[in-house]
């Protein structure tokens, strides 16, 4: 059964200054996340998702620290989580995030890494993250998200990236575009 699918048609769908907002276990953390539902994503980004030469997995606040958690438990490959918070750490890097000025830490020149977010919509705040791992000299190897909302496709520059399942949230309900999760 896939699992991540029928979650999507689930999932309430509420109106929040005129953008439509998919409530989703993976990308809210409610209603309640299912471990098994969690499994199957996590499976599913492992078939998607090259991380036998990643030296670290990336993923900013929030909600794509349990994801990132579950595949970096998994996969053996360490995790850094990229902070809205200033550490003042030597090697800390400050970079413009839609959400403001976040920071990446511990990712140096040379380090292969994978860039693990909930969900991607416009696709600025993957761009702005990308953007960071690649001033700091790093290798983007793959990025990597569970849901990928395509209403705003367009916005989204010259990044490539790999979805579990592609949604539209309109006025009628979620439709289910393309699912690669099984
Ligand atoms: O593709 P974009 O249009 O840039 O949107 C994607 C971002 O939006 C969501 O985070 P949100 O801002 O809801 O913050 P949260 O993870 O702290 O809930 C999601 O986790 C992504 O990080
Ligand atoms: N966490 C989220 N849930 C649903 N839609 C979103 N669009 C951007 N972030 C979102």
């Amino acid at each position: 059964m896939n699992r991540l699918r029928e979650s999507i048609h689930d999932a309430p769908v509420v109106e929040r200054d005129g953008y439509r907002y998919l409530v989703h276990p993976v990308s809210n953390g409610i209603p309640t996340l299912d471990p098994k539902l969690m499994r199957e994503v996590v499976n599913g980004l492992l078939r998607l998702v090259d991380f036998e030469d990643a030296d670290v997995i990336v993923t900013p606040v929030t909600m794509g620290v349990h994801v990132a958690t579950a595949l970096s438990l998994t996969t053996d490959v360490p995790l850094v989580v990229i902070r809205s918070r200033e550490y003042g750490f030597d090697d800390e890097v400050p970079f413009e995030h839609p959400d403001g000025e976040y920071y990446l830490n511990d990712v140096t020149a040379g380090d292969d890494v994978v860039v693990v977010d909930d969900l991607v919509n416009t696709g600025q705040s993957i761009a702005a993250i990308v953007e960071a791992i690649d001033d700091v000299g790093a290798n983007l190897v793959d990025v990597a998200c569970v849901l990928r909302r395509v209403e705003s496709r367009d916005d989204l520059v010259d990044v490539d990236v790999k979805s579990l399942l592609e949604v539209s949230v309109t006025a009628d309900g979620v439709d289910v575009l393309d699912d690669a999760s099984h």
